[in-house]
């Protein structure tokens, strides 16, 4: 279980995220918000890459953030980064199974967590195949399985469908579906329609607080036609226009 208790962050003087809890116990909860909400800094933290001002995060209670735990915790999740860089001479599977072997595996099984995880994406045709040679849509998938070659408790992934075009966009939240059978996916966008497809559950940060926090269908309930196509849309921007701005 993820469990994010009373997290702050700020960036010099600038407070970007106040006093925050999060638990998340199974299927993909949604992180959502506009541009500069804060979203990516929320899941760099969940995800052990940045330490928080203050509060904690534990996986399994296994703390993040402390050096008893850290690698404890660190092995139970995994984050998927919304650019990541590559050596583009690199194949893909050496790629994938590189990053496993960094990941505490041995060369053996990071060899065959990497085959388990092409698989997986769909990619075992393209193993062979040059980094460099790959579409936006194809490197998403390499950076989804390099993500779950440690079969993480938690699966962080931060705007997954970002600058894929529909085709991709579709394949990815499949794929979204297909590895959150199992574990938590906490995941950040600002693209509703891909929140309400693969999303149980939707929480809303804005000016550093959360301002909803519940189900899909409890979402599209505060819209002013709940039935309307376009309601988690809806109800997403009311509540973010009737929250105060002096938040911060
Ligand atoms: N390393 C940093 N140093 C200073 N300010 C930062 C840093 N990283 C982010 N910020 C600022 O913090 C705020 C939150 O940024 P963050 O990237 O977490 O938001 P976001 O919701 O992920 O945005 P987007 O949807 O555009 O990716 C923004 O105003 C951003 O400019």
């Amino acid at each position: 279980m993820l469990d994010i208790r009373d997290v702050s962050h700020e960036y010099g003087k600038r407070n970007v995220l106040n006093t925050l809890s999060l638990k998340a116990t199974t299927g993909v909860v949604a992180l959502v918000g506009v541009n500069g909400a804060g979203k990516s800094t929320l899941l760099s933290i969940a995800g052990g890459a940045l330490k928080p001002k203050n509060g904690r995060v534990t996986v399994d209670d296994a703390d993040v953030y402390r050096i008893k735990s850290r690698r404890t915790a660190l092995r139970k999740l995994s984050i998927m980064p919304q650019r990541f860089s590559f050596l583009p001479r690199f194949r893909v599977g050496e790629f994938v199974e590189y990053i496993a072997y960094m990941k505490g595996l041995s060369w053996k099984g990071a060899r065959t967590a990497a085959d388990q995880s092409l698989e997986l994406v769909g990619l075992q045709s393209r193993k062979m195949s040059r980094m460099g040679s790959l579409s936006g849509g194809m490197l998403r998938r390499v950076a989804l399985a390099q993500a779950i070659t440690t079969k993480p408790e938690v699966l962080i992934l931060d705007e997954p469908t970002t600058g894929l075009d529909p085709e991709q966009r579709a394949g990815v939240r499949d794929l979204i579906k297909t590895v959150s059978a199992d574990r938590v996916v906490l995941l950040s966008s600002h693209v509703m329609e891909d929140i309400e497809t693969v999303a149980e559950r939707a929480v809303i940060l804005h000016r550093g607080d959360f301002v909803f926090d519940g189900t899909l269908p409890q979402l599209k309930s505060l819209a002013p036609d709940s039935e309307a196509p376009d309601a988690a849309e809806a109800a997403f921007l009311k509540i973010i226009k009737s929250t105060p701005e002096a938040v911060q």
